[in-house]
């Protein structure tokens, strides 16, 4: 059969709700969840055995999209479709691969790593894997409460499988930590198996259809084949076969890291769509007092709050592109052996996702606020968007920790630099601060992104001052390190900054070439305004180590408000550019049509509270305190 995904799944009636979500409960919200995350993954597994075929082009992100709208808030199988399997097939050997990547397997799965007492850093995990050898099997155990596992997606409910990551040990040695599949219930009544706890965690400010759980094991046996073992083995007679690189354990995080960046171009997106919206229909106060009220779009305030908005959908959609092209590149060598590229992908992929998480967090708020009080209203999706964006922030990396890796990074080529040895091209620069080579500042977009390499320069170098300081002051490394933290985070946000401009300009220059003029002339506007913005908002930053005057930042002031003043006319066209169904999109403010009084009135009737005329709570509790009180 040939199907338009779009089309056949947005016709799928179970698929949509009568009730709004936010009137069921806690449970009603997972069962609802969970039957129409099973009609998605049926259509999944008939698209991937070829039974039904698509007419429609298809990336991963649009079919996330759908999703979106389908479950207004998270799929309970997005850690079985977007961690379990990709875990396995980047991790497990092939043979392992051959046995459990079956379209029609009976696993439900889910990525086991947090504990309740440790979620950044992994190295404290407690949960063990030790290998017993008179069975050939890992006895899995959880020693005490502070290791029992907490928050994995769909673990509460749904999963009976799940990918472990504990402690290795084997005749006593520990390994550190690897990836073992164990099943966790059985596969026909659904019941935990002996010697697993496992359940769902409670309400959480988002998420709360992920069916988030905690999982404890009490010496649980699982065959040894069940540890992933395409990078790392362990053999019969317990031999332990070393890992090319000691990290590639965590390559499930560096690919999840990536994506994110993608993912939250596509929140960001849904969120400027309606926020731009809604202010071209809603008329607040005339400008001149002779003018009838006018479209708060018009507002150049308003301007300044959403279209760095439009513009931060598309720096994450291009840098994301860029990101998850890289990772292939850099997997394709370290299949062949090769893990040169490993180090700096993994601080790309840290910087990039903490900056694009908080920035996207914070854009999705400001559309939130862009909407007044309407924006509050769930059924405007905002605080929805919001709430899954912030999430960002914390999993997969926390922000602080993440910005910290990358900040491992910089300082080694500071150090190198300082030490007037080699550095690579993309750190020329560094080379260039130390000799005060620099480049006279230009009001343009080459010159912003050539002033935020002088502030990378400039915060790299200062907070490796002050970890020299603290260590000619006899403190250690470590400590050293956590004195410079803030410092150190500083120059790695401005690293990611400068990476986003370079990278957005470059590209947008690029594809302007190949796309009609008056399509290149919008697109180089937006990616104008967004170096313009950041230059204005880190002015203080330019100030301290670029080039740059005060007449300077006056003129690129002058320059951004002329941009905001550019893209008015095209800011509807842009939105729409981004092409988010009203279906998907989920918003009485947001929806194509503009009939935004209308449809709010049209959901307020849904409230289960307009039900009755007089709510039956007025009998009971209203009127004898009333009406007693008037006697
Ligand atoms: C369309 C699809 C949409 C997708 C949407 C997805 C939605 C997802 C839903 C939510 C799912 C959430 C899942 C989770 O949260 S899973 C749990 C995630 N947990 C974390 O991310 C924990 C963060 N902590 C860490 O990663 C590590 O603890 C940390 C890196 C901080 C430190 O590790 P460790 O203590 O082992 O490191 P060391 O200090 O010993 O060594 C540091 C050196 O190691 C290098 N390194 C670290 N990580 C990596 C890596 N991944 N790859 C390569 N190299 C790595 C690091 O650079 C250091 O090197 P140097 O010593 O040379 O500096
Ligand atoms: C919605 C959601 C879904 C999740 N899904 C999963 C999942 O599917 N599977 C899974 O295994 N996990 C999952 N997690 C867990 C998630 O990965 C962790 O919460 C995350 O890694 C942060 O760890 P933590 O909670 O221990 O925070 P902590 O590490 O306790 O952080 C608390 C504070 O301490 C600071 N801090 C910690 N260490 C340092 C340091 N070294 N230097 C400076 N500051 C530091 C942080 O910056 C932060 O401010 C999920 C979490 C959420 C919120």
């Amino acid at each position: 059969m040939m199907i338009h995904t779009n089309n056949y799944i947005l016709n799928i009636k179970e698929l949509w709700d009568d009730v709004p979500e936010e009137y069921l409960s806690h449970k009603e919200r997972y069962e609802n969840a969970i039957k129409k995350a099973f009609i998605v993954l049926k259509v999944l597994r008939q698209l991937h055995t070829g039974n039904i075929q698509i007419t429609d082009h298809r990336t991963p992100t649009n079919v996330y999209s759908i999703q979106d709208g389908i479950f207004r808030n998270v799929n309970p199988l997005l850690i079985h479709i977007g961690l379990f399997w990709s875990t396995i097939a980047a991790q497990a050997s092939t043979e392992q691969q051959a046995e459990w990547l079956q379209p029609d397997s009976s696993m439900i799965g889910t990525y086991v790593q947090t504990e309740l007492g440790h979620g950044s850093f992994i190295r404290g995990i407690e949960t063990t894997a030790t290998y017993d050898s008179t069975t050939d099997e890992f006895i899995l155990h959880t020693p005490r409460l502070s290791a029992y596992k907490w928050w994995p997606g769909g673990l509460g409910n749904t999963a009976n499988a799940c990918l472990v990551m504990a402690q290795l040990y084997i005749n006593g040695t520990c390994h550190g930590l690897h990836i073992f599949l164990a099943q966790i219930r059985d596969f026909d009544t659904h019941k935990p198996l002996p010697g697993i706890k496992v359940g769902e965690i409670g309400p959480k400010m988002g998420f709360n259809t992920a069916d988030n759980g905690f999982l404890g094991f009490d010496n649980h046996r699982i065959p040894r084949t069940n540890m992933l073992m395409k990078n790392v083995q362990v053999l019969r007679d317990g031999t332990y076969v070393k890992p090319k690189h000691d990290k590639l354990t965590y390559g499930s995080m560096l690919l999840t890291r990536v994506t994110l960046i993608s993912d939250l171009a596509y929140q960001l997106s849904k969120a400027a769509t309606i926020a731009v919206r809604y202010s071209a229909v809603r008329r607040q106060s005339p400008i001149k007092s002779n003018e009838p009220e006018r479209q708060i779009l018009d507002f150049v305030s308003q301007q300044h709050k959403l279209f760095i908005t439009i513009a931060s959908s598309h720096v994450y959609r291009v840098v994301g592109l860029w990101m998850w092209n890289s990772h292939k590149r850099v997997t394709a060598d370290i299949h062949e052996g090769n893990m040169g590229q490993l180090p700096e992908l993994h601080a790309l992929a840290c910087c990039l996702k903490a900056i694009s998480s908080r920035d996207a967090s914070a854009l999705v708020e400001q559309c939130r606020l862009a909407c007044g009080g309407h924006g509050y209203m769930m059924a405007s999706n905002l605080p929805q968007i919001y709430a899954y964006t912030t999430a960002a922030v914390t999993y997969e990396g926390e922000y602080t920790v993440l910005l910290l890796q990358t900040a491992r990074y910089l300082v080694k080529f500071w150090r190198l630099a300082a030490e007037h040895k080699p550095l690579p091209q993309n750190f020329a620069y560094f080379e260039d601060y130390i000799k005060k080579n620099f480049e006279q500042w230009r009001n343009s977009p080459e010159g912003i992104i050539e002033g935020f390499k002088a502030i990378v320069a400039g915060k790299t170098k200062a907070a490796y001052d002050t970890l020299q300081c603290n260590l000619r002051n006899g403190r250690e490394f470590e400590e050293a390190w956590n004195m410079a933290s803030v410092q150190l985070t500083n120059a790695s946000e401005a690293y990611a900054r400068s990476l986003l401009c370079e990278v957005f300009w470059k590209e947008t220059v690029q594809l302007s070439t190949k796309v009609s003029k008056s399509l290149a002339i919008v697109l180089e506007q937006l990616a104008e305004l967004y170096l313009m913005y950041w230059a204005l908002e880190k002015h203080g930053d330019l100030l301290l180590y670029s080039t740059i005057s005060r007449n300077d930042i006056e003129a690129l002031q002058s320059r951004y408000e002329e941009l905001l003043a550019l893209i008015r006319p095209n800011a509807v066209g842009l939105v729409d550019a981004f092409d988010i169904r009203d279906e998907v999109l989920c918003s009485t403010l947001g929806a194509y049509d503009g009939r935004v009084y209308e449809r709010m009135m049209e959901e307020a009737s849904k409230s289960p509270l307009n039900e009755d005329v007089v709510n039956e709570s007025f009998h009971k509790y209203i009127r004898p305190v009333t009406m007693k009180n008037k006697l």
